[in-house]
């Protein structure tokens, strides 16, 4: 079970800075302005912001596809630009005949660190709160509709809106070290990805219970698989072998 107190004292300092401006951030974003933008527009506006990008390999052979987040001075923070990357992959995911799954993870073992603040910082307008999360909330429900089996594997920290990336995905692969959390729970505020209303396939409480305490939880725990290390080689090769297993199995049974 993660300890709160584990989470909590790793970004007291940094969650700090970044308080005011996710805040403002967030309240902007749920402004009830109608004239929504095209997807065209926001596209543009998002690609302005930040580097790194998300890369797609996809494995003929096996129908099984990576997604690597990758911004590695920024524990693989999500800038404008990695929005544009991450739809563009989803929607070739769509299209893909012969996929079968696809596993998420970050670069260099650290998942996701959730959205660039350099951006949440540079876009704290109306306008780019509303961009971001008409953007973020559409490319993961289509993440969380996508016709293949999606794996996220855990390593390191998926904090915010890596949080929210994670708990898109079908299942969640999670290496003993990882930690991961909601930081806007202090603020009473909940995230504008649209991972909360996903992650409770993932409670391991009773759904009543969950409902109940929702609104107050300060960090959502997931059901926590922890996968012992020493006998595999890493986390995705594990993720692949077992995947390659299940499919497999599907397989057979439609022969
Ligand atoms: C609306 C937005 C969205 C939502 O709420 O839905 C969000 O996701 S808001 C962002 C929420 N995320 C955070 O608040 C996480 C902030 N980062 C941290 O708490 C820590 O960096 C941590 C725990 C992820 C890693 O700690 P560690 O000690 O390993 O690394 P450092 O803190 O020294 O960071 C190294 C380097 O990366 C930069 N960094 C880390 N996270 C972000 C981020 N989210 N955005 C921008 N930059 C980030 C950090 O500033 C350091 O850069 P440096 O130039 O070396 O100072």
């Amino acid at each position: 079970m993660l300890n709160a107190k584990m989470i909590r004292s790793k970004f007291t300092v940094t969650f700090k800075n970044c308080k005011i401006v996710t805040q403002t951030f967030l309240i902007n974003s749920m402004s009830t302005d109608s004239s929504q933008p095209s997807f065209e527009e926001i596209r543009k506006y998002l690609w302005g912001f930040g580097k790194g990008n998300v890369n797609l390999s996809k494995n003929e052979d096996t129908g099984i596809a990576t997604l690597v987040l990758n911004n590695p001075e920024k524990r693989n923070a999500i800038s404008g630009q990695m929005m544009v990357h991450l739809r563009d992959c989803i929607e070739e995911l769509e299209k893909w005949k012969s996929g079968k799954a696809v596993i998420l993870q970050g670069h260099n073992n650290i998942f996701c660190s959730g959205a660039d603040l350099d951006f949440v910082r540079a876009a704290g307008t109306k306008q780019g709160a509303s961009y971001m999360s008409t953007w973020m909330q559409d490319t993961l429900n289509r993440l969380q509709r996508l016709p293949l089996i999606s794996v996220s594997l855990l390593e390191g920290f998926a904090i915010g809106g890596g949080a929210e990336v994670a708990v898109s995905c079908d299942y969640i692969v999670v290496a003993n070290n990882a930690k991961f959390g909601f930081v806007h729970a202090k603020m009473g505020l909940v995230p504008v990805w649209g991972g909360t209303t996903s992650c409770l396939t993932f409670m391991i409480i009773p759904y009543t219970f969950v409902l109940a305490t929702f609104l107050a939880l300060i960090y959502l725990l997931f059901v926590i698989i922890v996968i012992n290390k020493k006998h595999c080689i890493g986390l995705r090769q594990m993720g692949i072998h077992h995947l390659r297993q299940y499919l497999e199995q599907i397989d057979n049974n439609d022969e």
